[in-house]
């Protein structure tokens, strides 16, 4: 867990001081404590379900973390091949697999059978038409279930929103009947499932519960016409808390979708992100300037827009506070930005710091969509990454070297 002890934060009883000191900043730090934390509160919650938990891979791909989750029993959704081969690096098997995303490329669909996942979640009819294509090149029967976009509306962030009818995903709930008569009678698919994803960081659950209607109501129609799933995957999109925000009840969600299924012979799928990393995790970073001005007080850090956009890209809040506490020092209202050359770069606003030049500080909640989201924007490496497992941390993502960086490009000059 991540708290303070002797005036100093601490990650499962592991000083950031000490984690800055041995592998530097700017450096991710998680828990594996509130990794397994978050994972047990779904499954304890969903217990009588006995679901299929597949972490949505986007959150965070490093993979040890995958592997964390592998061993604890997880499934994973995935949304590229790339992600397909970090799960199977990670040792998950391929059949606790599902697989999102509106653009898979033959090369995609191709691996994923190679490689036997649970289901593929089709986006669009001309997908169906490719898999089944692809399907039948390699021998293979795909096993197809269909996004559906039930039309709710999630009442999140309109770029993380995702199941409204202007959205570009899933399939519209007026046609999915349709639809699923038409992949019935495509050679080599195997109709298995129903998926819909509504959107990310919900604080309320009502529009998931209200999708699950809607699914179950096609469930039923479907069963009239002869096609008959073995599961409904309600997607993820629990939200956390970065600020003040109230984060969904699990068990109570949990309660609702049990209420739901009572009775059917419908296996539970689901595809949580942020809610088991998100608060795993800090960005942790050092104060490289303090710059006084006449209006404005910035703090300069050594991590920036390019390892966590969220701000950048969505206004996001993140908690920021100093590694170390230091009494009798005198708060100063602050940006903290970083060394990119973007107004846009900065971490937070407006920020009361107790700092001088030089502290740590540990940017909260990072845990979800910061290192898989971070670029080289500005030819900046990638941060490290760290994971504290038992009280030891050990490094999981080495920060990159500038030849690393360069390597690539440098192969390709001209002589
Ligand atoms: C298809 C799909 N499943 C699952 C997730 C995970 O969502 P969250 O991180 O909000 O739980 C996402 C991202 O929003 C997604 O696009
Ligand atoms: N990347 C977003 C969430 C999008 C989820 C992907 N469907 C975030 O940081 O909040």
């Amino acid at each position: 867990m991540i708290d303070y002890q002797n005036h100093t934060l601490a990650v499962d009883g592991v000083p950031l001081t000490q984690i800055a000191d041995t592998f530097g900043t700017p450096c991710y730090v998680y828990s594996a404590a509130a990794l397994t934390g978050a994972f047990e509160a779904y499954r304890s919650a969903f217990a009588g379900l006995d679901p299929l938990i597949c972490f949505a891979v986007k959150a965070n791909s490093n993979l040890s973390i995958l592997q964390h989750f592998a061993r604890l029993g997880a499934g994973f959704d995935i949304v590229s091949g790339g992600e397909l081969a970090r799960v199977l690096a990670a040792g998950s098997p391929a059949d606790k697999v599902v697989f999102s995303g509106v653009g898979k490329s033959e090369a995609e669909m191709e691996m994923a059978l190679q490689a036997g996942i649970h289901c593929f979640n089709v986006e669009s009819v001309n997908e169906l038409a490719r898999l089944n294509a692809v399907a039948g090149r390699l021998g293979k029967r795909a096993p197809v279930s269909l996004r559906v976009n039930p039309d709710v509306d999630a009442k999140t962030h309109p770029y993380i929103s995702t199941g409204l009818k202007d959205n570009k995903f899933g399939i519209a709930f007026d046609e999915a009947r349709a639809v699923y008569k038409a992949a019935a009678s495509l050679e080599h698919l195997d109709i298995v499932g129903i998926d819909c994803h509504i959107g990310s960081q919900l604080t309320d659950v009502s529009p998931l519960v209200d999708a699950l209607d809607r699914l179950l109501v096609l469930i039923d129609q479907l069963a009239e016409d002869g096609i008959v799933l073995e599961h409904v995957d309600i997607g993820g999109g629990l939200g956390i808390r970065y600020t003040d925000e109230t984060p969904p009840d699990i068990a109570a969600y949990a309660a609702r979708v049990a209420e739901r299924l009572a009775g059917r012979q419908l296996k539970l799928v689901m595809e949580p992100g942020r809610s088991l990393v998100g608060n795993a995790g800090v960005l942790l970073t050092r104060v490289e300037y303090l710059k006084l001005g006449q209006d404005k007080h910035f703090a300069i850090v050594d991590a920036a827009m390019n390892d966590l956009m969220r701000p950048s890209l969505y206004d996001a809040y993140h908690g920021i506070v100093p590694v170390t506490q230091k009494d009798g020092l005198a708060a100063l209202t602050v940006d903290v930005v970083g060394p990119i050359c973007e107004s846009s770069d900065f971490l937070g606003k407006n920020r009361a710091l107790a700092i001088e030049q030089g502290d740590l500080l540990a940017v909260l909640s990072a845990g979800a969509y910061g290192s898989t989201m971070s670029s080289n924007y500005n030819t900046r490496a990638r941060a490290a990454e760290v994971l504290v497992e038992d009280g030891q941390p050990r490094l999981i993502r080495r920060r990159e070297t500038l030849d690393e960086l360069l390597a690539n490009e440098r192969e390709l000059l001209k002589d």
